[in-house]
């Protein structure tokens, strides 16, 4: 089977394009062509496949084999793929995923795309349907309690479910520590991708970030739409902000017009493959 690997901001992804669905057992085969001793090494398989509502469809499905319903960094990827690799000869083009279809414009200049700027939608603040267990219409700066310590979050779904906590001091900050006791804890029915981050001025924010599913990655692209719509709900920075990630930078503009979250960003082609072992489809 043949594959190209991927990154949004070292956010990477093993990508499979050539198929008309997924294989049959994709979860396993998620986790071993993800392992990075054993495998390719990624955060994530994506295939891209046709759609009857939207130029490409895609299906991204984590380290550990469970299926995300949406990833903004894969967004990025997959459209300058298809955009580089002929199979969608636009520059405006659309994207189904299990969390609905985003619109996607590519930066290009003398036919290279430079940036991708993704609409990634409207957030979802409702409790019950980020998901969280409490059911009021906004989940913000509510406290979490974990090992006797307690954190703030505000809860925001971009399609899937985060959690953005303010901490002193991001880049020093414990992920590896809090991350899973988070992702994990009975306040997040589905789980969740935690956010762990400071706020530099009104238009700057740090951001690490605790992958559902994965572990620490570098960047995140629905965790940083959420991290800056947390950051308006909180009163902490302004509707257009850049968010530093340990992998790069994200643009994020939480338009008030539409009420939907605009993120732009890099994505890179780095090598093709071939995966040995036999894949059914
Ligand atoms: N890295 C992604 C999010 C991938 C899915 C996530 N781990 C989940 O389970 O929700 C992004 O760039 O948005």
């Amino acid at each position: 089977m043949e594959f190209t690997k991927m990154h949004g901001l070292g956010n990477d992804f093993v990508i499979v394009s050539k198929y008309k669905d997924i294989p049959k057992d994709v979860e396993r085969l998620a986790i071993a062509m993800c392992d990075r001793h054993f495998g390719v090494g990624a955060d994530g398989l994506v295939f891209i496949l046709p759609s009857d509502q939207a130029d490409v469809r895609m299906r991204i499905f984590n380290a550990d084999g469970t299926e995300a319903e949406q990833c903004g960094n894969a967004i990025r990827c997959v459209s300058k793929y298809v955009y580089d690799h002929e199979l969608v000869n636009k520059e405006k083009l659309s994207v189904e995923t299990l969390a609905g279809i985003q619109h996607v414009k590519l930066h290009t200049k003398e036919g290279i795309v430079n940036t991708v700027e993704v609409d990634m939608g409207e957030p979802i603040l409702k409790g019950e349907l980020v998901p969280t267990a409490i059911h009021d219409p906004q989940v913000v700066d509510r406290t979490i309690e974990v090992d006797g310590v307690t954190f703030h979050f505000t809860a925001v779904s971009m399609g899937n479910p985060h959690a953005v906590i303010y901490v002193e001091n991001a880049k020093d900050f414990d992920v590896e520590k809090w991350g899973p006791k988070i992702e994990t804890h009975p306040l997040f029915p589905k789980k969740t991708n935690v956010e762990f981050v400071t706020v530099k001025s009104d238009k700057e924010l740090e951001m690490r970030v605790w992958e559902r599913g994965v572990g620490q990655t570098l960047a995140c692209g629905t965790g940083a739409c959420a991290t800056g719509v947390a950051s308006v709900l909180t009163g902490q920075a302004s509707r257009d902000v850049t968010i530093h990630l340990k992998g790069g930078d994200l643009k994020v503009f939480w338009n008030p017009e539409d009420n939907k979250v605009y993120m732009t960003g890099e994505a890179r082609e780095v090598f093709t493959g071939n995966w040995l072992a036999p894949v059914e489809f």
